[in-house]
């Protein structure tokens, strides 16, 4: 395990294609005219590696949500640069970038088919190149026996693997995850953390993971950045050194406990700080 303070030059990440970047990003919601508001994120730089699993943690409220926004287009930085694959992002969903929320996005009223083949119909493609990448997606994301189901009738993982998977068929070549396994159980977090993993295997993709979970993030990722509270900026990014292959089982390696130990190392004060920050004034006499 290796910690890369990002203060290091641009040379240290030589030998790495950057897939996505941003560059001194901040974001500020309310202001009016240049004052006030609340200063949510940055200044933040991260240098996306192409192909790579980046998960950031961060404590509560601390700009984890609107720096994936940010960077996915679906809103605009109040200062700095975004680029994906060399272009700059300014206001839209560029091309090639898949985002999952956390919340259920399913539609209750169309089958998983046609959930899943959703965003394919709505972008013109022809019905035989939809069947056959939504019999990809479905395979990918172990739904195939249940293509004709309403999401009423799954699991609250399923849905959210009928969600990714609606993702995927649009073949992102990088998918932003905001908390998505945050409304799961714990045991089917563990086991969608692994579709994940094999997920970003399979497809290739450049993936970034948005979680509170320290486990979570260290047991999926190859870096890791650490956001400190309120505006978030990353603290240090960790390397873990995991092999490509790879599950949740990567838990029982004697290297674990000195990752999770790292990031709570990094991220106990500032989680003090944001929740000191939330307490209200004399909270601490009562
Ligand atoms: N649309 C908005 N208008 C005003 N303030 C906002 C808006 N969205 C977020 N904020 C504020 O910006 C800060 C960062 O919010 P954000 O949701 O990005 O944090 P987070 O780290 O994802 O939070 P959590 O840990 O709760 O998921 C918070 O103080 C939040 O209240």
């Amino acid at each position: 395990m290796t910690v890369r303070p990002l203060a290091r030059p641009a040379a240290a990440t030589a030998p790495h294609e950057i897939h996505a970047r941003l560059a001194e990003v901040t974001r500020t919601y309310g202001a009016v005219g240049g004052r006030g508001g609340v200063h949510a994120l940055g200044p933040v730089d991260i240098a996306l590696r192409r192909g790579e699993f980046y998960s950031v943690i961060g404590p509560s409220g601390c700009g984890k949500s609107t720096l994936l926004d940010v960077l996915s287009g679906l809103s605009r930085p109040s200062a700095g640069a975004i680029t994906f694959e060399g272009r700059p992002v300014d206001g839209a969903v560029p091309d090639g970038v898949g985002v999952v929320f956390q919340e259920d996005a399913s539609f209750p009223w169309m089958t998983v088919r046609d959930n899943i083949g959703f965003g394919l119909r709505e972008n013109g493609v022809d019905a035989a190149e939809i069947g056959r990448r939504v019999d990809a997606a479905l395979a990918l994301m172990g739904l195939r026996d249940f293509a004709a189901a309403h999401p009423p009738q799954l699991s609250g993982g399923m849905r959210q693997r009928v969600c990714i998977a609606r993702t995927l068929v649009m073949q992102p070549r990088l998918i932003l995850l905001d908390e998505p396994f945050g409304a799961l159980d714990a045991q089917t977090r563990l086991i969608m953390g692994d579709e994940l993993l094999r997920v970003w295997r399979e497809t290739g993709a450049t993936v970034m993971l948005i979680t509170h979970a320290l486990d979570e993030a260290a047991m999926l990722s190859d870096r890791i950045g650490v956001m400190s509270a309120r505006p978030g900026r990353i603290l240090a990014e960790i390397e873990t050194g995991w092999p490509r292959e790879r599950d949740s089982r990567i838990a029982a390696d004697p290297g674990f406990g000195a990752v999770t130990s790292r990031l709570w190392g990094l991220l106990r004060e500032e989680s003090l700080r944001a929740i000191g920050a939330q307490a209200p004034a004399g909270a601490d006499h009562a």
